[in-house]
């Protein structure tokens, strides 16, 4: 157990209900000093309303919250202080430039960052002079993360800050994260992408539906699947579960869609075993694939359901 003193965000049964719709049911969380912590977790998991509580944008049903030692409703000034934000989508006037929209950010801070290193820190030198309204959508989240880097933040809450952006950009925005872990900020970010958790994240709580389904590191969530490899098959006439399963260094048989993921230990082992089973039952193999297992290979174990699904048009 970790003492009070060394946690950034203590959380316990925090409930949000908004009418009949319970959007956060009963989630505790520890997030200490200097780490990054993910929440992650399928659309309408309840992962923003988590973080605008967290944030002070919104206020409980129920439950207990505490930031930096703090509470929002006795020390909201300071706490505002303390903490950066970027939210999903960032209004910025558009007809300005990168470095007034900085020095105006920064102008509202007692204790602002340097305007160069705030736009160094982000990597849009090039850009100080550009017109925002100018900026691709990756600048533009880098800008956004910049002015909730202006006040010198503690905290800072990152909400799906790479949700629509290009590979290279969304590479760009790790980039600076990861300087901010360097420098010992505590980060809590939300996000829907699997490798973006497992890179970044010091540890995760997967939610889903209002309620955290797992915690951990990213390599102690995938460990609590027993399996090394993941073979994925699709064939037809389908195959069936109840065959599967007992064949040799199987752990465990799930069906998903058409496709069929079988948990296994000894690749080398239960491979082979599946393709006699697949001839021997004279069924068409469709797909046949093997991946060491990933976070969303957890989130299909739990709930019989991937987080990519409600992903797939943003991604596509
Ligand atoms: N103001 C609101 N009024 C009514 N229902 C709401 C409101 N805000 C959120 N909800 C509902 O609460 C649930 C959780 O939503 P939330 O936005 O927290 O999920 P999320 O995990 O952040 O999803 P996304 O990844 O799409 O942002 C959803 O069912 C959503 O429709």
């Amino acid at each position: 157990m970790t003492p009070s003193e060394d946690l950034a965000i203590e959380v316990k049964n925090l409930v949000k209900r908004f009418g009949d719709v319970v959007a956060v049911d009963g989630i505790d969380l520890d997030i200490r000093r200097g780490e990054c912590m993910g929440l992650l977790g399928p659309n309408g998991a309840g992962k923003t309303t988590t973080v605008e509580i967290l944030e002070g944008l919104q206020e409980p049903t129920s439950g207990q919250v505490r930031i930096l030692g703090l509470d929002w409703k006795k020390n909201a000034v300071e706490l505002r202080r303390r903490m950066g934000l970027t939210l999903q989508e960032t209004r910025l006037v558009e007809q300005l430039t990168v470095e007034e929209t900085v020095r105006l950010f920064a102008s509202f801070y007692p204790r602002a960052l340097p305007i160069d290193e705030l736009i160094g820190l982000v990597q849009l030198g090039e850009k100080r002079h550009a017109r925002v309204g100018k900026l691709s959508g990756g600048q533009r989240q880098r800008l956004a993360l910049a002015l909730g880097l202006a006040g010198d933040p503690d905290l800072l809450f990152l909400d799906e800050p790479t949700t629509g952006l290009d590979p290279q950009s969304r590479r760009a925005l790790w980039d600076v994260v990861a300087e901010l872990k360097s420098r010992g900020r505590t980060v809590v970010l939300t996000t829907h992408y699997m490798d973006e958790a497992e890179v970044l994240c010091d540890r995760l709580v997967i939610i889903d539906r209002g309620r955290v389904i797992a915690r951990g590191t990213p390599p102690e969530i995938v460990a609590t699947l027993g399996a090394e490899q993941v073979i994925e098959l699709e064939a037809e006439p389908a195959l069936d579960l109840e065959r599967l399963r007992p064949l040799p260094a199987v752990v465990s048989a799930q069906r998903h869609a058409d496709r069929v993921s079988l948990r296994v230990k000894e690749l080398h082992v239960a491979l082979p075993a599946v393709l006699r089973e697949v001839e021997g039952v004279g069924v068409q193999l469709r797909h046949l694939s093997t991946h060491r297992p990933t976070l969303d290979d957890v989130f299909v174990g739990l709930t019989g359901r991937s987080l990519r699904e409600g992903t797939a048009q943003e991604a596509a």
